[in-house]
């Protein structure tokens, strides 16, 4: 299962249209016929000292963000970054970058990766992004054998780089605590010992890049992030109530106040809100190097900020406490304990920010769904991007009891994306064409609307299209079926058992109204069904049982489609899914082999 949450693996095949999964609401969608305007923020010379402290005092009121040039990091450093990136991204095979692949369930694990967010798969608009985060500093943290071991210098020049990167942020946090009069080690000794990450975001060229987002709107947690791009371009600040696109500068690098930041300034500089839009042609690599407190500092605006006439605009705030609360509470979990009256009243004071829907430190940010259990947050919890959500997934669903799916039909319409992803992806590069060809025509001609129709009517017809033939094949069935409902009674116990007493309570409820051994049933045949069709087209005997319908009689990808979303709507429930899922090659694999070869041998007897 793996390989279904990168955007690599998505891709392969050359996808005519966007998963659903991948489609921003509306509102969230980037309007690319405006991307054009770029965001003029400053670009300081670092070797100029008389005139870099107001300049970025200015940026960093104005904007959050600035190019620096002439920064002391090697120009070298800087390009063998992005070219180890891309190759990483781009030369190293998937199956050997999953070896890297990070672990999903916790917070902030090292790694390979396309989310940072926990939460049920299907829940959650998907970042077109793939990244490959490394834990860098202190020194504790790091290790390099988690990172990729080719090109061979990969490893060393992460180190070098990180050990460049942080004496930048010390150089720039100093310069910003003058910039606002404070002692030049003010801000770095608020943010005490850095912990440094360095993510490698890559971006593969996506089909529909008005409907998604490479990465969504956010500003980073922590205190500061430093950031280089490729000369692709897609990185947009948002600003009076626009996004602005930053365009890429050639060996600059790009500053990016983060939320410890305005804390610490009590508000005179607000973090950037930020986000990545993607573009049909060119992948896009960025490297973003993210410097924040550990989880036990304590962070609140300096002493020297806050004055008779100065209130703090913001409670002190223990920095793990203020990730985690993030992806524990949600939104408000975070807003009243730490702010005061007197934010909003400086929010109207000061440049104000537009009411965004993804707003960092205020709305903060977005809540996640609710857990399984809950998110590890441990030491290695840092400042990894946050990625909202939208406001319809802010709840938990309630389990659908199979035998009562109403399908909606953006739910078909999901259902056909991931059928189409699973058709299009086959490793025969000749038939692999041919298969597109299928899908742009039939699309063209209007089946997808059809496909919907027999899809909705041939839910109740499903079970009963299971061959009656030989004997063999019901026996190989049943017996495969017998094995596939003990694992899913496993996986039923593992869903009853819940460390949190209410939630286990629910489950329970749910469990005993949709009557397991029913709802376990239909997930089998439906696993056996899919199984035994997915994976390849079907025959034209197969397609006379999958449908009574003549247009599936005729499409083989129309009958695909039935079968796909059939099973599509048995693995309703997203950790039945995942986990059924995952128990197909070793429970259906041999008999499944066994059963092709019978329908081989009937299809030739009937020709003969
Ligand atoms: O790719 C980019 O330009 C932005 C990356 C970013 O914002 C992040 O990783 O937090
Ligand atoms: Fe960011």
């Amino acid at each position: 299962m793996e390989t279904a949450s990168r955007v690599e693996a998505v891709t392969k095949g050359g996808l005519p249209v966007v998963p659903s999964q991948y489609i921003q609401p509306p509102e969230a969608r980037p309007n690319l016929h405006h991307a054009g305007d770029a965001a003029p923020i400053p670009t300081i010379d670092l070797s100029i000292s008389d005139s870099a402290t107001e300049s970025i005092g200015e940026a960093c009121r104005n904007w959050g963000a600035f190019h620096v040039v002439n920064h002391g990091v090697p120009i070298h450093l800087l390009d063998r970054m992005k070219s180890l990136g891309l190759s990483f991204f781009q030369d190293c095979p998937l199956e050997e970058k999953l070896q890297y692949a990070c672990d999903s369930t916790s917070a902030a694990s090292e790694g390979y990766g396309s989310r940072m967010l926990l939460g049920a798969e299907g829940d959650v608009v998907l970042d077109w992004r793939d990244y490959f985060d490394h834990h860098t500093l202190p020194l504790s943290r790091r290790d390099p054998s988690h990172w990729p071991l080719h090109p061979p210098d990969y490893r060393q020049v992460v180190e070098e780089y990180g050990n460049e990167m942080k004496k930048l942020a010390q150089k720039l946090l100093g310069i910003i605590s003058e910039s606002l009069s404070l002692p030049c080690s003010s801000i770095e000794e608020a943010v005490g010992e850095i912990y440094q990450n360095i993510t490698m975001s890559y971006y593969p060229p996506c089909p529909q890049p008005e409907l998604t987002l490479g990465l969504q709107s956010h500003s980073d947690m922590g205190a500061l992030t430093l950031l280089i791009q490729d000369d692709v371009g897609g990185l947009q600040l948002y600003k009076d109530d626009h996004w602005l696109t930053v365009p890429p500068i050639s060996h600059a690098i790009l500053v990016l106040i983060a939320d410890q930041t305005e804390i610490i300034t009590n508000g005179i500089y607000k973090s950037a809100q930020h986000r990545a839009v993607t573009n049909a042609n060119r992948a896009r690599l960025s490297v973003a190097t993210f410097h924040d407190p550990s989880k036990t500092a304590r962070i609140a605006p300096a002493s020297h900020l806050i004055g008779q006439h100065t209130k703090p605009a913001y409670k002190e705030v223990v920095y793990g406490q203020y990730v985690s609360s993030w992806y524990s509470k949600g939104p408000e979990g975070y807003n009243s304990p730490l702010y005061t009256v007197q934010r909003e009243e400086l929010e109207g004071r000061q440049h104000k920010r537009a009411p965004f829907p993804q707003r960092g430190l205020k709305e903060w940010r977005v809540k996640p769904l609710a857990l399984t259990s809950p998110p590890k947050v441990n030491d290695e919890i840092h400042m990894m991007t946050p990625h909202p959500r939208r406001d319809q997934n802010l709840q938990s669903k309630p389990l659908t009891p199979m035998s009562n799916i109403n399908q909606t039909e953006e739910e078909i319409q999901r259902d056909l994306d991931e059928a189409t992803l699973l058709y299009l992806s086959c490793p025969d590069p000749t038939e692999a064409v041919a298969r597109r060809q299928r899908v742009m025509s039939s699309d063209a001609k209007g089946q997808r609307a059809e496909t919907m129709v027999v899809m909705m009517r041939s839910t109740s017809n499903h079970l009963k299209q299971i061959p009656a033939g030989a004997q063999e094949i019901r026996t190989g069935y049943k017996q495969t079926k017998e094995r596939i409902m003990e694992d899913l009674q496993d996986v039923t116990k593992q869903y009853l058992s819940c460390t949190v007493s209410t939630e286990a309570a629910a489950r329970k409820q749910r469990v005993l109204a949709d009557g397991t051994s029913g709802l376990m049933e239909e997930t089998a045949d439906s696993i056996l069904a899919t199984s035994a069709n997915i994976r390849r087209p079907l025959s034209p005997w197969e397609r006379g049982i999958r449908s009574e319908s003549p247009q599936a009689k005729d499409n083989p990808l129309n009958a695909l489609f039935c079968t796909a979303s059939l099973s599509c709507l048995a693995h309703k429930e997203e950790k039945i899914r995942t986990m059924t899922m995952s128990l197909i090659p070793i429970t259906v694999k041999s008999p499944h082999h066994k059963w092709q070869h019978l329908y081989a041998k009937k299809m030739k007897d009937q020709q003969g």
